[in-house]
């Protein structure tokens, strides 16, 4: 089967469909891993607040100051080592309230740091997040902390993967929250602090800190592998969807040109049908002309079989009409005359116009009497009709039964002669004309048959 132009339009736009998918799944692959990065900065950000604390507040006796030079934050930390856990740390607060912010799709966090001061020089990183059932807003303590502890080398940037947080061991004793609920999470983190190492030593650090960044993605991995894979099926479920509309589309046009061809060909069927019978009828009186009796003899051969006969019927001084009344009445005549005669005989008859005022009637399964009786019966219809012109119009007809294989030309000359042999006989009469001659014998222009009037 060929396709239409529509259809290879069609496939032609699904392939580049399906290569722009292609193109962009590669692509986005590609970007995803990478780029496609989101960071937010916290050392610039202007929602948050950065600041630095000491342990006074838990009974040490540590001191802390902040310096600020453009973004970097420069803390210094006279670390005393009175009390379990001193600690000095920078606060970069992002909400007071319950709704923090969801780092959930960030992966990593950087820090570039230049950390001078005694003994081992590690850093923790802490992630409060606020959890409904459990944090409360007026216990700062009671958020989450998640936490890891890592290594600060030479001045320049580290980066912490978020995964490595764990839920603090001495907060879930603090809080002593069920099992299920030590999981890290960090869906709605309101604060993230630096502070200095567990096992920090005595002495002042200075910690200078240039940046701190989240990293993430704008796209999850699942959300991307989630998009890709709903494009695919989009496109694998809209092609053959497409296709059956498309074939939809063009059954409906082929539907709608058949019928448009059918309605053609009808209009053509009913043209010619009307030409033949133009060809075939004589205009004036709706009779037969010649060609119209060969079709109707050609087309149905029964018309001939015997008994059949034909009856010649000619107007009876025709020529007068015309002459006294006009050429106009002698039409009327004429078409009277036809329906006149079209009224009496059998829808089986044909009547034939054979030319100027003569007529004949073709009557298939007649005999000669009974074409007989018919010719009586026309001629007393016409004396019985009116006329224009109150005209008073007369026929005189021969007739000619068909013998077994007689031509049927040779039936017509017959009943020919028997219509002359009326006229000679007086007119308004009908002859009846004698069987056909044998040939080699010569026909008599006078008929041998009877006359009747
Ligand atoms: N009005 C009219 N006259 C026609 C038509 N066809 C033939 N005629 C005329 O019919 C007349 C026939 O005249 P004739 O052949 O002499 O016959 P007739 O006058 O009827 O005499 P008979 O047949 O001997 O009785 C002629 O005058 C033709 O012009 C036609 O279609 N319309």
């Amino acid at each position: 089967m060929t396709s239409s132009p529509a259809n290879r339009r069609m496939h032609r736009l699904m392939h580049r469909v399906i290569a722009a998918l292609a193109m962009i799944t590669a692509g986005l692959l590609v970007w995803h891993h990478y780029g496609m990065e989101r960071v937010i900065d916290l050392t610039t950000r202007p929602d948050v607040r950065r600041d630095v604390m000491d342990d006074r507040w838990m009974g040490g006796t540590s001191r802390v100051s902040l310096e600020r030079h453009g973004n970097a934050l420069t803390m210094r930390c006279q670390l005393a080592r009175t009390i379990d856990w001193p600690a000095c740390k920078y606060q970069f607060a992002i909400s007071d309230t319950e709704s923090g912010i969801d780092l959930s799709e960030f992966d990593s966090v950087s820090f570039d740091v230049t950390y001078r001061g005694p003994g081992r020089r590690s850093l923790r990183l802490m992630v409060l997040n606020f959890e409904a059932g459990i944090s409360k807003l007026d216990n700062p303590m009671s958020q989450k902390v998640n936490e890891v502890e890592f290594e600060v080398g030479a001045p320049g940037v580290i980066r912490v993967p978020l995964n490595v947080l764990h839920t603090a061991t001495w907060w879930i004793d603090y809080m002593k929250v069920p099992l299920d609920d030590t999981d890290m999470r960090i869906d709605n983190v309101t604060r993230i602090e630096l502070l200095t190492g567990a096992t920090s030593t005595a002495g002042e650090h200075v910690i200078e800190l240039r940046s701190l960044r989240l990293h993430g993605k704008w796209l999850t991995a699942d959300e991307l592998y989630m998009g890709l894979m709903a494009a695919w099926i989009l496109c694998a479920v809209s092609w053959p969807a497409l296709a059956a509309l498309q074939l939809r589309r063009e059954l409906g046009d082929s539907g709608r040109r058949l019928a448009l061809l059918g309605e053609i060909n009808a209009a053509l069927q009913l043209e010619a049908r009307e030409l033949v019978e133009q060809a075939n009828t004589d205009p004036l009186t709706g009779a037969l002309n010649r060609q119209g009796l060969r079709a109707a003899l050609m087309s149905t051969s029964s018309l001939l079989a015997p008994p059949m006969a034909v009856v010649f019927a000619d107007i009876d001084h025709f020529k007068r009409v015309n002459d006294r009344h006009g050429h106009d009445t002698g039409d009327a005549v004429l078409r009277d005359f036809a329906a006149t005669i079209h009224s009496e005989i059998r829808a089986n008859d044909k009547l034939v116009r054979w030319g100027g005022e003569e007529f004949l009637i073709v009557c298939p399964a007649t005999g000669a009497e009974q074409a007989r009786q018919l010719a009586e019966k026309l001629r007393a219809a016409l004396h019985a009709a009116a006329w224009p012109a109150g005209l008073r119009v007369t026929a005189s007809f021969g007739i000619a039964s068909r013998a077994q294989d007689e031509d049927i030309g040779a039936v017509i000359k017959r009943a020919d002669a028997a219509l002359y042999a009326a006229k000679a006989g007086g007119r308004d009469c009908v002859v009846l004309a004698g069987p056909p001659v044998l040939p080699g014998v010569e026909s008599p222009r006078q008929p041998l048959g009877a006359q009747y009037d």
